[in-house]
């Protein structure tokens, strides 16, 4: 298909254990690609494709739809910009009962990477990174394993001048998923689904113990095409929004940027790291 499509870019949305063999076939034909998470299973894949793209000149990323929806924007522009003073924390979690779904099963299979960490922890573990980055000095994942899988994790990331983010994950519970991002003059929240977020609210603190201000503000999702019905609905919620995600790589595209600034490579690969990392230590407890 990469060979003889005339298109530009390649959505590589297959089963984990083969996005990198499928990115690199695309990359190879000379396409951009947009790859799902989680973008590879090792470290050692996720270097060898964002070498590959690099030297062809051409755009990589992982699809973390997530930062490219407006609250989410907005929610990490305040934090950058100062409004909630010196942020400390990060909380964040996805959850949902696999087993509660129809076709679950590649969730729980070892050989197609299911699991909980690879299937959902990007969404907490994004929102510790993309607020405190990626090198935290000290990282500890601890987690429910059985014959390989990982049904639920914490991950506890310890950053210097005491600052924290803790992201859960897990197949087995409908978890809030909201995330809280909190500092020293107030604290935001990202209401659920925060992994697809369309509100937020914040809260700045007020002279007192206690007293705060607060602001909520939601944005529209773009509209449902009209013949979604027909072609059988979406499969979780929120999905129309999977266009903020293609717009941004079509305009880094048309721009002739190789990444998008919302999740850069280089946070990527330090994601790609850490998730080693939990990994080694999930599977240590077993
Ligand atoms: N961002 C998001 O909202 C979501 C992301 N995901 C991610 O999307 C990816 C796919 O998951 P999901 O859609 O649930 O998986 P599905 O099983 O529904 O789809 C996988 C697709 O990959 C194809 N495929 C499987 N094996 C091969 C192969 N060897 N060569 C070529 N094509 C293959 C299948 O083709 P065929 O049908 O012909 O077998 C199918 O079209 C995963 O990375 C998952 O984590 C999943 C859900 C939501
Ligand atoms: O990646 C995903 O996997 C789990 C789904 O519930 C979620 O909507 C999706 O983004």
């Amino acid at each position: 298909m990469a060979d003889h499509g005339d298109f530009d870019i390649m959505y590589i949305g297959t089963l984990h254990p083969f996005h990198r063999e499928h990115a690199q076939a695309a990359l190879e034909a000379g396409k951009h690609v947009l790859v799902e998470k989680p973008f590879t299973t090792t470290l050692d894949d996720a270097l060898a494709l964002t070498e590959l793209a690099e030297k062809k000149g051409l755009f990589i990323a992982e699809g973390l739809w997530t930062r490219f929806f407006p609250a989410v924007e907005q929610a990490l522009h305040m934090v950058r910009s100062g409004s909630l003073g010196e942020v400390k924390q990060v909380e964040a979690d996805f959850c949902f009962n696999a087993t509660a779904d129809g076709d679950a099963g590649v969730l729980f299979n070892k050989e197609l990477a299911g699991g909980a960490n690879f299937y959902v922890s990007i969404y907490s573990l994004g929102y510790a990174t993309a607020v405190f980055g990626t090198e935290p000095e000290k990282i500890i994942a601890t987690g429910h394993v059985q014959e390989g899988l990982d049904l639920s994790n914490v991950v506890v990331l310890l950053y210097a001048d005491g600052k924290t983010g803790i992201a859960i994950s897990g197949m087995h519970v409908e978890s809030a998923e909201e995330t809280r991002i909190s500092g020293t003059n107030g604290r935001i929240t990202i209401h659920p689904p925060s992994h697809c977020a369309t509100s937020t609210t914040f809260y700045g603190k007020l002279e007192g113990r206690g007293n705060v201000e607060t602001h909520t503000v939601q944005f529209d999702l773009p509209r449902n095409p009209p013949t979604l019905e027909e072609t059988g609905g979406f499969n979780f919620p929120n999905s129309i929004g999977f266009q903020y995600e293609a717009a941004a790589a079509m305009r880094c595209i048309h721009a002739g940027r190789r990444e998008t600034p919302q999740y850069t490579t280089s946070e990527m690969l330090g994601v790609q790291k850490l998730q080693d990392q939990v990994r080694k230590q999930l599977h240590e407890r077993e």
